[in-house]
């Protein structure tokens, strides 16, 4: 393959809102460009992964690279790089649109401007990036593009005068988009001469050629059977293959300067590919990274416990498989003596702990119980020593403890205005602090709000969802640690502690808490034949205290007669459910019950 010229190199990314049509515009820009034929043409080729399929979102980035031949005669490489779609995947956006000089921002004409637009326009802003609005749907009776204009001006504080009209649907301003990518984003700069760097913007596993990793050559060249070395790490490989994918893998000579597609270099784990390092050569090594490497850190943390002790191990080798090849996935063993044994997991949000216990479940076949998502604290114990503590059960004593402090998050909060009050009630109920509020166009009301990250966590978005009717939009972004009043709340079932059920909450709702837990168990604990006490205590004072009265009858003696295969049934139903009780001091807990409970 002829070596490509810089001058006709364009790489750009697509920032949409969730539904505001990237995939099927991406689509549209395969096709126009022959890159795939309509019929090979799978709907919305870039989602790759089942899970991304069904859930209708992107999680890992894609790159494929198209052929343009534009008006002005010339033909121009055009490398369209996808971005995860979520707000769990920040940095890997990020990254990703480090690797471009410009970038389509898809706006839905009928919806307007959302908050994960925002958020991936301030980072495209932030990586220097050209933007061009484009208005899509435009087919829909409802689309109004002169009022989504006024508030890509208005809110973003972008042009958009020369917004192009389209509708990904139907094909319209699919040509002006590629023209208007080729005029208006700059080509990619750098020293095509100088020691390779290459920026790392995604990796997975593939198979037979072992870690795929997807880069943007900034300087230099890349090619087949050269030593190179991972500057964040210091590890070195071979360079076995070089490719590009148009869409399908296509392998080429070498990546030069500007270019964007990925390598293969027998590397066997995907945590020896950090998103945002850069890749130099052994040989001629550079003298410094490219900017702007993270080690990506887990934010939010849970117990995962086989619901049957027999799985551990199938559980810790399957651990085992998803941490090489999720460097945000972090593990470590962990004993309940309410759950068993488990393992303490990191995660970088909501949606990443979701999909990892569902592709656990899945892939795996492993069945699960999780405790809730917690946050990391940081706490000053007495001699002055700073810890990081992610599970309530390894809180240390009250006594030892100097300062707690809590994660906090920025929130960025779209709704229309009929919807403030209660919005503005459930960010007040999540212990948050009104930083904004400001009124867009056409009744749209953007909300600034600090709140714990422990509160999000919980279940915030879900919240937030209900009480707009699903009309709100929400972005966040960590902000650092700050003091707060928090207590350990204990749960014990006669007098034992129940590990799994222990919580680091806010002083003001301990009590709530501790009452709607205790009340919640009351429920869900079957009776036994003694009395069953259900304490909430936060240290040695109970706050909070139910009872379960002592069987007094058989219940069982007054089953008699009917069907034998429906007597089995229940037989071998009750089985199963014996299976999945808890031993718990002397009481019996329902693996339900605890679902029940860490659901609240
Ligand atoms: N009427 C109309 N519908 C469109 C248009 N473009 C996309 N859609 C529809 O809008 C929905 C969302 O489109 P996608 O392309 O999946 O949106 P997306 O932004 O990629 O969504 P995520 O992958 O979830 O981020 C689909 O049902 C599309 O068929 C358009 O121009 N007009």
């Amino acid at each position: 393959m002829a070596k490509i010229d810089p001058r006709f190199i364009r790489n750009f990314s697509i920032i949409a809102h969730v539904d505001h049509g990237k995939s099927t515009l991406a689509d549209r820009l395969l096709e126009a460009t022959g890159t795939v034929s309509s019929r090979e043409m799978r709907e919305q080729y870039l989602d790759r992964m089942d899970l991304e399929r069904e859930r209708g979102i992107t999680i890992k980035a894609q790159t494929v690279r198209l052929t343009y031949r534009a008006e002005d005669g010339n033909t121009y490489t055009l490398n369209l790089i996808d971005t995860p779609g979520h707000v769990d995947f920040v940095y890997e956006v990020s990254r990703s649109l480090a690797a471009c000089e410009g970038a389509l921002l898809v706006v839905d004409a009928s919806q307007g401007v959302e908050a994960q637009t925002l958020a991936n326009v301030y980072l495209a802003l932030e990586n220097d990036l050209e933007i061009i609005p484009v208005l899509n749907k435009i087919d829909l009776p409802q689309a109004d593009p002169e009022r989504v204009k006024a508030e890509i001006e208005e809110i973003i504080g972008l042009d958009a005068s020369e917004a192009i009209l389209a509708s990904a649907k139907e094909g319209i301003g699919t040509k002006e988009i590629l023209e208007a990518i080729v005029k208006k984003i700059p080509p990619p700069k750098g020293e095509p001469q100088g020691p390779l760097r290459a920026l790392i913007f995604d990796s997975w596993f593939d198979p037979y050629l072992g870690v795929v990793v997807l880069i943007r050559v900034v300087d230099g060249r890349i090619y087949k059977g050269q030593k190179i070395k991972m500057m964040s790490t210091g590890k070195t490989f071979e360079v076995t293959k070089v490719g590009i994918f148009a869409p399908h893998p296509v392998e080429v000579e070498s990546l030069s300067m500007g270019e964007v597609g990925f390598f293969a270099a027998s590397i066997k784990e995907v945590r020896d590919t950090k998103i945002g390092d850069t890749v130099t050569e052994v040989d001629q090594p550079a003298a410094t990274p490219l900017p702007g490497f993270r080690e990506v850190k887990p934010m939010v943390f849970c117990g995962l416990f086989p619901v049957e002790t027999a799985q551990y191990e199938a559980l810790r080798e399957a651990m085992e498989k998803l941490w090489l090849n999720d460097p945000a996935f972090s593990y470590e063993p962990e004993t309940s003596e309410a759950l068993g044994f488990g393992f303490r997991c990191g995660f970088l949000g909501l949606l990443h702990m979701e999909i990892v216990q569902e592709r656990l479940e899945r892939e795996f076949g492993l069945n699960l119980i999780s405790t809730a998502p917690a946050v990391r604290y940081r706490i000053t114990l007495n001699s002055g020593e700073e810890i990081y503590v992610d599970n309530p059960a390894k809180f240390p004593p009250r006594d030892r403890i100097t300062q707690i402090e809590e994660p906090y998050i920025r929130a960025d909060i779209y709704i229309p205005k009929e919807y403030i009050g209660p919005v503005v009630k459930l960010c007040e109920e999540k212990r948050g602090e009104q930083k904004e509020m400001r009124y867009i166009s056409q009744g749209r009301v953007l909300l600034v709000y600090e709140l714990p990250f422990a509160e999000v966590v919980l279940d915030f978005y879900d919240r937030l969802k209900s009480v707009s009717r699903g009309y709100a939009s929400l972005d966040y972004e960590p902000i650092g640690y700050r003091p707060s009043d928090l207590v350990k709340l204990d749960i014990y079932i006669n007098k034992q502690p129940v590990d799994a059920l222990s919580a680091i909450v806010h002083r003001d709702k301990a009590y709530y808490r501790g009452r709607d837990l205790a009340a919640k168990l009351k429920e869900v604990i079957p009776r036994q034949l003694f009395e069953v006490v259900i304490q909430a205590a936060i240290g040695s004072r109970v706050i909070a205290r139910e009872r379960i009265p002592p069987l007094r009858k058989n219940v069982t003696a007054k089953c008699y007669g009917g069907d034998i295969t429906r007597k089995r049934k229940l037989l071998e139903k009750q089985k199963e459910g014996k299976k999945r009780m808890k031993q718990f001091g002397r009481v019996e807990i329902p693996q339900e019950a605890f679902l029940a409970v860490l659901k609240i």
